[in-house]
């Protein structure tokens, strides 16, 4: 009898947890909601550290943190089959308990930097995550795995921890099937341009700064239409921040697991719009060689970020309406009708009521797409945000190219809020970063700013540089921003200053510059 009360003693947390984590699992929950309820419900009930699930990418051949219950030092670290531990998992299909990490040579420490210390006092299981092979039947093969610290403990109480995990690995095969396909959905859209951020399942809520009145006012508005159904209509000039705002609404949405897809109205000829929104049948027009699908298709259960909606031309406004109306649409060519659940964020620069006066745009859509209006003002008009947001960019940026920048200039704050902002947004943060990749001290200064900035008095004042310190600073700007323009690329960099590679090259050198830093901040769209 008392051995059963020790083994019922021992054996009830974890049957409790496994209920607990069963009672998450049903249908009324998303498989991304279900796991991590899961990884918290190790790490609360448990006091298992940093749990999370590593997925295989069959397109990369390699294994990466797909989801955690913690903070990761590098998101992007992966795995190779038979790499790590987490990789001899994945390869062998069996379990792995690590006593003391420090001791274990295949150990790697990638993705979570643990410290010394820290190597030194835990414990670590990793565990396979099977799925039903999808080639032979009854047959199951390894996705991922999934893995946790513990604090050091006898290695009986570690293999019994282990027994746990291979079970709870077992209740989640299909979420993990869901989520390997989910990763890779995501990915596709993301190499089309069809979709914002990074594939991490993990990431953020878009990082905004909203210190004025006006702007505190639209968070709340975002806060308020977010979780609801509702088509939201962004208004405000270009660079105000309205698709980081059609971010935000997606974020805080019942959707924000599924895709955010989008799509720039204005990008496109109008008459590949149609095709990009609804798809096609395979010889719908010359060029449809095979079956494509539309962005609503693509978007079903998540949102479709329209942007510059005010270019669409009238008979694909007639065909938006009725996506938008009837959830449902037709690929071109096909009379096939298919049933879609997106949510409509649109946004314009322009004067829609103007435009339907007109006869551009239709009146009907109007008034269905501005159900919710947010109206984001432009810089100018809420000056409040300029040094936060400056600061903020500042961190970004310092960050970004490792420069150890602590402030701007007092000097320097009094140009950035004296200036009209016409890019908005969009500008500031440029010419932060600008400033940053300029600036050898620790304090941003006028002289580091764009030229459109400058007054004779403010550059002046602020720097006491001898003419040949002005001219090389002179020089180190040109040079920055040709570099920038041209991604890094300095040959290209050397026609646009109609200079030779060999100066390019030398000048580079003097300034201490590094030109591949330019090709990755070339890379992101704004
Ligand atoms: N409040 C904010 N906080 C932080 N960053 C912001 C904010 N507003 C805008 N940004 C940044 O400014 C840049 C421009 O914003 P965004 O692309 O959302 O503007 P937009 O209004 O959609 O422009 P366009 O009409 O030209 O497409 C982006 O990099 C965005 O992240």
């Amino acid at each position: 009898m008392d051995d059963v009360a020790t083994c019922a003693q021992e054996i009830g947390p974890y049957l409790h947890t496994l209920r607990k984590i069963l009672s998450v699992m049903g249908p009324q929950s998303s498989f991304q909601s279900s796991l991590k309820t899961l990884l918290k419900t190790l790490a609360e009930d448990h006091g298992m550290l940093r749990p999370h699930i590593s997925i295989f990418d069959p397109e990369t051949k390699h294994l990466k943190v797909s989801l955690t219950h913690a903070q990761m030092k590098n998101a992007q670290a992966t795995y190779e089959p038979g790499q790590g531990i987490t990789g001899q998992v994945f390869t062998t299909g069996q379990p792995v308990v690590v006593p003391v990490m420090k001791e274990h040579p295949a150990f790697l420490n990638k993705a979570f930097g643990r410290t010394e210390e820290e190597l030194g006092k835990l414990a670590f299981v990793c565990v396979p995550v099977l799925s039903p092979n999808k080639d032979s039947e009854g047959a199951q093969e390894v996705i991922g795995t999934m893995s946790v610290d513990i604090p050091r403990e006898p290695v009986d109480m570690l293999e019994a921890h282990c027994r746990f995990l291979e079970v709870v690995a077992g209740m989640i095969a299909n979420q993990a099937a869901y989520l390997q396909e989910e990763i890779a959905r995501q990915k596709h859209l993301i190499a089309q341009g069809l979709m914002a951020g990074s594939s991490d399942m993990d990431s953020e809520a878009p990082n905004i700064v909203a210190s004025s009145k006006p702007m505190r006012l639209v968070l709340n508005q975002v806060r308020q239409v977010g979780p609801s159904r509702a088509t939201v209509l962004l208004r405000g000039e270009s660079g105000t921040g309205k698709e980081l705002f059609a971010e935000a609404i997606h974020q805080a949405s019942p959707r924000a697991e599924m895709p955010l897809v989008k799509l720039n109205c204005a990008a496109l000829p109008s008459e590949l719009v149609e095709s990009e929104l609804f798809g096609h049948q395979k010889g719908a027009f010359t060029g449809a060689v095979q079956n494509k699908k539309g962005l609503f298709e693509l978007a079903h259960q998540g949102t479709l970020f329209l942007d510059e909606i005010g270019e669409l031309s009238l008979s694909a406004q007639a065909k938006v309406l009725r996506a938008i109306q009837e959830q449902e649409i037709q690929r071109l060519g096909s009379e096939q009708t298919i049933n879609v659940d997106v949510r409509v964020i649109c946004a314009t620069h322009q004067n829609l009521e103007e435009q339907v006066e007109n006869g551009q745009f239709r009146e009907d859509l109007y008034y269905r797409i501005n159900v919710f209006p947010i109206f984001i003002p432009p810089l100018r008009e809420r000056r409040e945000d300029i040094l936060p947001m400056a600061e903020h960019f500042l961190k970004v940026y310092a960050k970004e190219y490792s420069k150890d920048i602590k402030r701007v200039s007092t000097p320097a704050i009094e140009l950035l809020n004296q200036y009209d902002w016409p890019g908005n947004v969009r500008e500031l943060k440029n010419c932060l970063e600008r400033a940053v990749l300029l600036c050898d001290e620790s304090v941003i200064r006028t002289y580091h700013l764009p030229p459109t900035l400058q007054t004779a008095e403010s550059s002046a004042t602020d720097t006491n540089l001898s003419f040949c310190d002005a001219v090389a600073k002179f020089e180190q700007e040109l040079l920055v921003d040709a570099l920038k323009k041209a991604k890094g690329n300095m040959l290209q960099a050397a026609r646009d200053l109609r200079v030779s590679y060999r100066i390019v090259n030398y000048k580079v050198k003097k300034y201490g510059l590094d030109a591949k830093k330019f090709s990755s901040s070339g890379r992101s769209k704004k």
